[in-house]
């Protein structure tokens, strides 16, 4: 979520003044930050995908699992303390590392490009592997509705303006096969503070889940502006 558009801090009371920090850090600097940072948390869901799925001896578990300690014992010797927040720098760039959808550093969210189209489409592709079963051989339920609440969120905060997921409603018309998926996700109509998204998860067949959400504007992040 952007902090951006006034909305830095949170207001007092909510909760969130520590998570919307502005950071005096170039855009390039985070991007080569990324560039660093990402390909980690590739491999560790490649990690989490070998971990379900191999068939090495007992032995063979023990020690890798004695090396993953040890290389989670690494990475801790400096860290920050607590969650990653939204950060954003006085250029307007926003990252949020740790997000469950689109965390660059977060090896549980899946790949996830969002992209939003002139026409105000907003869209997303991935590849839900093994990580993301749910009834065999099929998407969690609830890894659907995370990726489309996301995806709708997006839709819902044009402009840079914060929304909050208010009330989300799935129709899960058919079970969704583990792989390729495309979620769509567009504004259908704003009434003051609330604006209603309506979304589809598909995979390559058609539409596997209908999504209707309230999404708001926090009383809290409601600028003059
Ligand atoms: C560019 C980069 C982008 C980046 C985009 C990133 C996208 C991220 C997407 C992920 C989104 C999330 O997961 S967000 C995390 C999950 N959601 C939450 O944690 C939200 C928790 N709830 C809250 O914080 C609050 O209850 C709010 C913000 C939802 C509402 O609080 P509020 O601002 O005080 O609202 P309030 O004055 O009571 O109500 C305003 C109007 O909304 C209605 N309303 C209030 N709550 C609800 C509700 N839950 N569902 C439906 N409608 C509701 C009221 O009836 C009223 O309608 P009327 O009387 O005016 O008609």
């Amino acid at each position: 979520m952007s902090a951006t558009g006034g909305v830095a801090g949170g207001g007092a009371g909510t909760g969130y003044a520590s998570i919307f920090v502005q950071e005096d850090v170039s855009t390039a600097e985070v991007d080569r930050l990324e560039a660093v940072h990402a390909p980690l948390a590739d491999s560790v869901r490649d990690l989490v995908a070998a971990t379900i799925q191999t068939c090495v001896d007992e032995d063979e578990v023990r020690e890798v699992r004695a090396e993953v300690d040890a290389l989670v014992a690494r990475l801790r010797a400096r860290r920050i303390d607590g969650p990653a927040g939204v950060r954003y720098n006085a250029e307007g760039r926003s990252w949020s590392w740790g997000n469950a959808v689109v965390g660059e550093r977060n090896a549980v969210a899946p790949p996830l490009d969002v992209v939003r189209d002139p026409d105000d489409l907003v869209h997303a592709e991935t590849v839900l592997g093994v990580q993301y079963e749910g009834p065999p051989g099929m998407v969690h339920g609830g890894v659907g509705a995370l990726l489309l609440d996301h995806v709708m969120g997006v839709a819902a905060s044009a402009r840079k303006r914060v929304t909050f997921t208010g009330t989300l409603t799935m129709r899960y018309v058919r079970a969704t096969p583990l792989g390729p998926v495309r979620i769509e996700a567009r504004v259908d109509r704003e009434e003051g503070r609330k604006v209603f998204v309506v979304a589809t998860l598909a995979d390559p067949d058609g539409v596997t889940v209908e999504a209707h959400g309230v999404f708001i504007v926090p009383s809290w992040a409601v600028t003059d502006a």
